[in-house]
């Protein structure tokens, strides 16, 4: 079995896609059609029925944008909301984009001590749910890490300059030995990351830096060459196809960049408008199939 970025890259090839579509099912975004708004008044009553139209707006839209990326990241937080019903609409979820040959980053931003981190991996990676790669945050160090990378045909991606406002808090603490404090956390991913280097040169642990603070992508790049990146704040959270350019490598590889609600609800941006809102996939599907032609543009790919 491929390692799991030798996977990736070899899809985002195939696909000529550096895109990731977020797969988020804001309840509140979503169209009339597909979920009656009143169920929302009272969610705990109403769990299954919503999770049915969180299913099908989320099948649609899978089915409309897989020519257009190799990889979708389920936000688990969506689901989770949703309790059981939520749980098993993840499943199907994961299984469905991995049948149309797509990878799941399940974007779950766990971890803790070794042991439990251990169990997360177990839960995330297993038959059941089995995703391709995870989300985790790297705050705990190492032996939190390792768990996730046990498996080598899985992925991690630890978080390392977050897209947020708050993000400078506590990442652009300034260390005694004069580095900012994820820069260091940046050296430490890519040490760690050593033994788990692909065929592609990128390492199976990979590292998230949102699209919202070009500067710092572009000197992240240039301090982690070995460093595979989601990028994600693009769109929705004002990144544009400029401010990424720079996350990618000499020959276009290296990152893959997140939409969510740019895309699953494309159909209320002005334009898509004309879609209306029941051709939703539709609407996603080209703004999608955008999304890639943009990125590939300013990476002069074809
Ligand atoms: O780990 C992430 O995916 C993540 C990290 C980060 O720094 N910023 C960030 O927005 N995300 C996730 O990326 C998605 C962005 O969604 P949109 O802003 O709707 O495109 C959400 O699922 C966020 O939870």
């Amino acid at each position: 079995m491929k390692l799991f970025i030798d996977q990736l890259q070899e899809k985002m090839i195939a696909k000529n896609s550096r895109i990731c579509v977020g797969l988020d099912p804001h309840l509140e975004l979503l169209p009339e059609t597909v979920l009656d708004p009143e169920l929302l008044q009272d969610q705990a009553a109403n769990q299954v029925e919503i999770a049915a139209a969180v299913l099908k707006f989320n099948q649609d839209i899978l089915a409309a944008v897989a020519d257009f990326t190799a990889v979708v990241k389920p936000q688990i937080a969506f689901y989770e909301k949703l309790g059981s019903a939520g749980f098993k609409v993840l499943k199907k979820l994961i299984k469905k984009a991995q049948t149309e040959g797509l990878l799941v980053l399940l974007d779950a931003k766990r971890n803790d001590i070794g042991s439990t981190a251990a169990a997360y991996a177990e839960a995330y990676f297993a038959k059941e749910t089995a995703a391709d790669a995870i989300t985790i945050n790297p705050y705990l160090g190492r032996d939190g890490i390792l768990p996730f990378l046990k498996n080598k045909n899985k992925g991690a991606f630890a978080l390392l300059r977050t897209s947020n406002p708050s993000a400078v808090d506590l990442q652009d603490l300034k260390l005694a030995n004069g580095k900012l404090f994820y820069q260091a956390v940046g050296d430490f991913l890519a040490e760690l990351g050593e033994p788990y280097l692909g065929e592609c040169g990128y390492s199976n642990l990979a590292a998230v830096v949102g699209a919202t603070y070009p500067a710092e992508l572009a000197a992240i790049r240039k301090q982690l060459p070995q460093t595979f990146f989601l990028i994600p704040g693009y769109g929705a959270q004002g990144g544009g196809a400029l401010d990424i350019k720079a996350g990618f490598d000499s020959q276009g590889q290296g990152a893959i960049i997140n939409s969510s609600r740019g895309i699953n609800f494309a159909y209320r941006a002005a334009a898509y408008k004309n879609y209306g809102a029941e051709n939703y996939a539709e609407a996603a599907r080209a703004a999608a199939r955008e999304m890639r032609t943009e990125i590939n543009a300013v990476l002069s790919l074809k």
